[in-house]
């Protein structure tokens, strides 16, 4: 039995081939897609055809590799970033590109939305989130208050997973993991919040696809697809979810005691709760994951955006960028980088820009400068590490997966700066693994899914030991003097 995990992540999507009785990765495709350009500062948006075209040439490589063992495919599951809207008109086409995750212009409609819903505290209460410029009701509000025209065309709203699903079967539907990132959704309860409707309006409602169990499969792969790939008939296509809750079963995070990072375009801190985690601050977001329990998780906007920035500065690639960040002590010689060059999510600072201090004749270089943006980046994950902390939710080492886990010396940064272990799992590919496990759990199905969930994820993540980083004491204090710092110059928007 072949499973099929796919990664719909902000700069690419991935499909990887996994062996559902050994959990060997047999292959991996890979697309990239690009931003939609001249677009305002705050705006960030893509078309989501992209994904599409990106998912069908990324599978045709895995097929092609595959070759005869194509028929064994049995199951699919999609992992997408989150929050990001997808409007469709009758015939099932966007009305318009899809804003993102990472588009700060909605900060008007974020606050319209807290004042319909009763201020910042009832508004945590309703739906287990504060409303954040990254979610997708005040981007569904920005539609609706800027294009009436696309609005009243949009038919359907879906997340970008979603799409993909509809995409590969023909059905639109939602499932709680990836809906709970809209903040639309009461998490505790797992049903939509009406009050939270009923601030953008009542005719969202008929917008709003079937919601179900992220434990129930989505239907069969279209048989166009299914032709054109060469897979025997009846592939299921399973729930899928948000790509951290992807990332949380394809790091083993699910069970309590574990926390993973993802290091992708976006940095996230999350762990497996049983319940409904609120911290009325709204800083660490109250997700359920897609197993049907819940992810409270912390996100920062500003992580590989901005490495990748500073590396392209120079024309760098990235052996030599690692070259150049090793060769400089931790603390960039007194170089600081606050790095926010697109706003911030967390701390809530949506219009934030970012700063750079202490620059010396000796430590204004271009390997000072990485330095200290890596630095930087991974001080606003502590920032996140430490509030999730706060909630009890801690573990002995952090579990590292994304593209950027596959960089040593920003490892050991981790491992410095979050004062624990690090360790990545032998896929750094952990949201199309999870992708991968979740649709053989749905294989199995009923009362047979957690126990699949749990000898799937067995045999399919491990730690690789040869990537362990252990905290440096004397690093650690560098760093520890940074955070503080660091919580200093970042402070949180009052509403
Ligand atoms: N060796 C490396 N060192 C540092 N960053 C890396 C390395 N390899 C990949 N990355 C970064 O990882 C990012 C992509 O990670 P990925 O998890 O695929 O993101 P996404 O899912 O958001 O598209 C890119 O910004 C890339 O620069
Ligand atoms: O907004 C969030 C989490 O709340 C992001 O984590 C997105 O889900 C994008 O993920 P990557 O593309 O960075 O993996």
């Amino acid at each position: 039995m072949i499973l099929l995990g796919i990664d719909c992540g902000t700069q690419s999507t991935k499909t990887i081939a996994v062996d559902g009785e050994t959990g060997a990765v047999l292959a991996v495709g890979q697309r990239s897609h690009a931003f939609v350009s001249g677009l305002a500062a705050e705006a960030a948006e893509q078309d989501p055809r992209q994904w599409v075209q990106a998912l069908e040439e990324s599978a045709d490589e895995v097929m092609k590799k595959l070759g005869d063992r194509r028929r064994e495919v049995a199951a699919i599951g999609v992992s997408g970033q989150q929050h990001g809207l997808v409007a469709l008109d009758r015939a099932g086409t966007p009305v318009r590109p899809a804003k993102l995750w990472c588009d700060n212009s909605t900060v008007v409609q974020c606050e319209q939305l807290t004042a319909a819903l009763g201020g910042p505290a009832r508004t945590v209460e309703t739906v287990g989130n504060s409303m954040r410029t990254g979610y997708t009701a005040p981007k569904i509000l920005w539609l609706k208050q800027q294009e009436p025209e696309n609005w009243n065309r949009t038919a359907t709203v879906l997340l970008p997973h979603d799409y993909l699903n509809f995409f590969l079967t023909g059905k639109a539907r939602m499932e709680f993991g990836d809906a709970s990132g809209m903040a639309l959704l009461d998490v505790r309860n797992r049903v939509w919040s009406e009050d939270a409707i009923r601030a953008i309006g009542a005719e969202l409602w008929e917008k709003l696809p079937p919601l179900a169990s992220s434990r129930e499969p989505v239907g069969e792969l279209r048989e166009e697809l299914r032709a054109r790939w060469g897979l025997a008939h009846g592939v299921m296509v399973s729930a899928g979810g948000g790509d951290n809750m992807m990332a949380a079963i394809g790091t083993g995070n699910i069970r309590p005691g574990v926390v993973s990072a993802s290091l992708g375009t976006s940095g996230t801190l999350f762990a497996y709760s049983s319940g409904p985690i609120i911290d009325p601050t709204g800083e660490i977001a109250g997700f359920c994951d897609s197993t049907d329990a819940w992810l409270p998780l912390v996100c920062t906007v500003n992580v590989t955006l901005v490495t990748e920035h500073v590396r392209n500065l120079f024309g760098w690639d990235h052996v030599r960028f690692e070259a150049e960040i090793s060769k400089v002590p931790a603390g960039a010689d007194g170089l600081f980088f606050l790095p926010y060059l697109t706003g911030e999510r967390t701390p809530d600072l949506p219009q934030a820009t970012g700063a750079l201090s202490g620059m010396t004749l000796q430590n204004f270089s271009p390997a000072h400068l990485a330095r200290a943006a890596v630095e930087g980046v991974t001080l606003g994950l502590g920032y996140g590490l430490n509030r999730l902390r706060s909630f009890g939710l801690r573990a002995a080492e952090t579990r590292l997966t994304g593209g950027a886990s596959k960089s040593a010396a920003w490892r050991q940064i981790c491992a410095d700066v979050f004062d624990g272990e690090t360790v990545c799992l032998t896929t750094s590919e952990g949201a199309a693994m999870g992708a991968a496990i979740q649709a053989g759990a749905t294989l199995a199905g009923g009362t047979d899914w957690g126990e699949a969930l749990t000898s799937l994820t067995a045999r399919c993540v491990h730690i690789d030991e040869s990537t362990r980083c252990v905290p440096d004491v004397a690093r650690r204090a560098v760093y520890q003097e940074l955070q503080e710092v660091f919580s200093e110059r970042c402070r949180p928007v009052q509403r």
